[in-house]
């Protein structure tokens, strides 16, 4: 397991960190002029913004403003029709299925319902893809899954089947197969919403110990205020498909600019 924290010496490498390798200190994302639309309904309306790497970057705004469909582009599962996405220089549509498979590689993402493998113990899904995907031999998987198990309180979970986990606890699961790819991005979208109230708290805190003290880039989608402004270097508010204000968490939160920001934190704060 590699250490490093020549990166960021405030925020000390944990299994849970990025490689090393291929990854800078500037630009990690970038949208330019993206617009995405479903049928006639425009979701994404000429989008510009970008994260640099190490930051942990949160998109706030109300339901159905296109938050989840970045996160989606970035996972190539949904494709923009005009604008370009770059993730580490790299242009993503178009681009070749390789250089695709290669920039996938740096992005790991958490769903909102979890989405693990059913069949497979706890290990095995945190095992799969760093040895399908990335070649890693089985010892080591094995070896880096179980330091990531501990990392998130499962360390006893190993042989279990997800059925038998709570919803937190899976979650828990699905972030440390996240983590288990090294990726240099990690995507978080609403990832407590689909937990009974009483979970939400402990993955929320997994997540600000991993954002504290790991020095991994985040872009993460949340309707949990406090947790953007404990976690956030930039906040961005969305509505209707454009980043209306962006700013620090202090700002944000503090002494929004926009009405439209003041109206969407005054609803749900
Ligand atoms: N595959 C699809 N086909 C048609 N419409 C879609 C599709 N995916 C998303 N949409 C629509 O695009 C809009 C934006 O959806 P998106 O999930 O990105 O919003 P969001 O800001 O993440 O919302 P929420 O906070 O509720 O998750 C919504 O109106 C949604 O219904």
């Amino acid at each position: 397991m590699s250490v490093d924290t020549a990166k960021n010496p405030d925020r000390p490498t944990t299994p849970g960190s990025s490689d090393a390798s291929g990854s800078g200190t500037g630009e990690l994302i970038r949208l330019e002029n993206v617009t995405k639309r479903f049928g006639d309904h425009t979701v994404l309306d000429g989008l510009d913004f970008s994260v640099d790497t190490g930051k942990h970057v949160t998109l706030i705004g109300p339901s159905g403003s296109g938050k989840t469909t970045i996160l989606r582009m970035l996972m190539t599962l949904t494709r923009p029709d005009e604008g370009t996405i770059t993730v580490d220089g790299e242009r993503l549509f178009p681009a070749p299925p390789k250089q695709v498979r290669e920039i996938r590689k740096k992005i790991g993402m958490v769903f909102q319902q979890f989405n693990l493998f059913p069949n497979m113990t706890v290990l095995r899904n945190i095992t799969e893809a760093p040895v399908t995907v990335l070649g890693m031999s089985r010892d080591e998987a094995e070896a880096r899954a179980r330091e990531l198990l501990e990392l998130v309180g499962l360390a006893d979970k190993c042989d279990a089947r997800p059925s038998q986990l709570s919803g937190g606890q899976q979650q828990r699961v699905a972030i440390a197969r996240a983590l288990a790819m090294r990726p240099q991005v990690l995507l978080l979208d609403e990832v407590t919403s689909a937990l009974d109230p009483e979970l939400v708290a402990g993955v929320l805190d997994l997540l600000r110990d991993i954002a504290r003290s790991t020095d991994i880039t985040m872009l993460c989608v949340t309707h949990e205020m406090g947790f953007a402004r404990d976690i956030s270097d930039q906040v961005l508010m969305f509505d209707s498909g454009r980043v209306v204000e962006a700013g620090s968490p202090e700002k944000i939160f503090g002494d929004p600019e926009q009405e439209r920001t003041r109206e969407f934190l005054g609803a749900v704060l």
